[in-house]
């Protein structure tokens, strides 16, 4: 799939989906079923509208662009959101972007899309107009819940990373590179390769988890993750992701992962003995081997 930034898109006949699409989840994947072109913005109108309301984000722009591509779309357009663009008219969104710059003859938006200065544009605006069809997709309920990345960025910060994934479609991940911490891990046995959380996106809640690592290689790993601070050891370094890759030995330091969260096993705490965490962390390796076997 081609990613485009708006300024270089050219007009030609385009079925266009637009919205933010953050996670990339069942509603989104409504909305942008039929569509060949689809447009979102970066980053975040909030950012630059409402900084102090800015979500923490599911899913980088490039891993949008992976979920978007793997939909069949043929070209990804972003929008670079600043504060020029949020000043635009709804009036000149539909008239210089949606038709200007991308030619559209067939718009989708979910139910709740406004857009231009404000967000005074309106569905009922893009229905009104002869130039496109418009398919206005109203918001999908799952189990009387509506599906929204806000409800979903909920669940994975409450660790509910197995039913979060049922509405995103694919695991909750997270991309980064490995880091260096304590050392201590290769002392008990289970060393971890160490993520510290991006700013400004979602992880999930302090716990242990069930997970599959990707290394560059492409290979990937069952592996059991701890997300925390270590109560065990009063560490002093912060919350870091730390993935022991179950039957893997290697140098894994300055490389980029992926980390697929899979099931949460229980929370983090802190044991009698270092003992009896250790004694643990094999049964948490245990269970993330099996919840890993079941799921690849
Ligand atoms: C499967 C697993 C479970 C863990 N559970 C806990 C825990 O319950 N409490 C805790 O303080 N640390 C827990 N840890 C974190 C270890 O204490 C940590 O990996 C170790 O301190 C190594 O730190 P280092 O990477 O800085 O060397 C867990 C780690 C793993 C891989
Ligand atoms: N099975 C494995 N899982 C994770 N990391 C491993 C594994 N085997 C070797 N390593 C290497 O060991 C490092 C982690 O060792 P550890 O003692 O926990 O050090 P640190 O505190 O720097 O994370 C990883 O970054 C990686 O390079």
């Amino acid at each position: 799939m081609k990613v485009t930034h708006l300024p270089d898109a050219e007009p030609r006949e385009r079925r266009v989906a637009v919205g933010m699409f953050d996670g990339v989840h069942r509603g989104h994947r409504e909305v942008i079923a039929g569509a060949d072109t689809v447009l979102t913005f970066d980053p975040h109108p909030s950012s630059v509208v409402a900084p102090h309301a800015v979500p923490p984000l599911l899913t980088t722009l490039e891993r949008k662009a992976e979920l978007v591509g793997g939909l069949g779309i043929q070209e990804l357009v972003v929008i670079p959101f600043d504060r020029d663009f949020a000043s635009r008219s709804a009036a000149s969104f539909v008239d210089d972007v949606l038709v200007g710059a991308l030619g559209a003859t067939h718009v989708s938006v979910g139910e709740n899309f406004a857009y231009g200065h404000k967000a005074q544009g309106t569905t009922a605006q893009l229905e009104a107009d002869p130039r496109f069809e418009t398919r206005v997709v109203p918001l999908l309920e799952v189990g009387d819940e509506i599906v929204s990345s806000s409800h979903i960025r909920g669940l994975i910060l409450g660790g509910a990373v197995r039913y979060a994934d049922q509405l995103l479609v694919e695991p909750f991940v997270l991309d980064g590179e490995v880091s260096h911490g304590e050392k201590r891990g290769r002392t008990l046995g289970f060393p971890t390769a160490n993520l510290v959380p991006p700013d400004g996106y979602v992880v999930p809640g302090h716990g242990v988890y069930a997970c599959r690592v990707r290394l560059p290689d492409g290979s990937w790993h069952a592996a059991a993750t701890n997300v925390g601070v270590r109560p065990q050891f009063e560490t002093g370094l912060g919350e870091l992701i730390e993935a022991y890759l179950i039957d893997f030995s290697g140098d894994l330091y300055g490389q980029r992962i992926r980390v697929e969260f899979l099931e949460r096993l229980r929370g983090e705490k802190r044991f009698d003995s270092v003992e009896a965490l250790v004694e643990q962390m094999h049964a948490d390796v245990d269970r993330a081997r099996d919840v890993a076997a079941q799921r690849s």
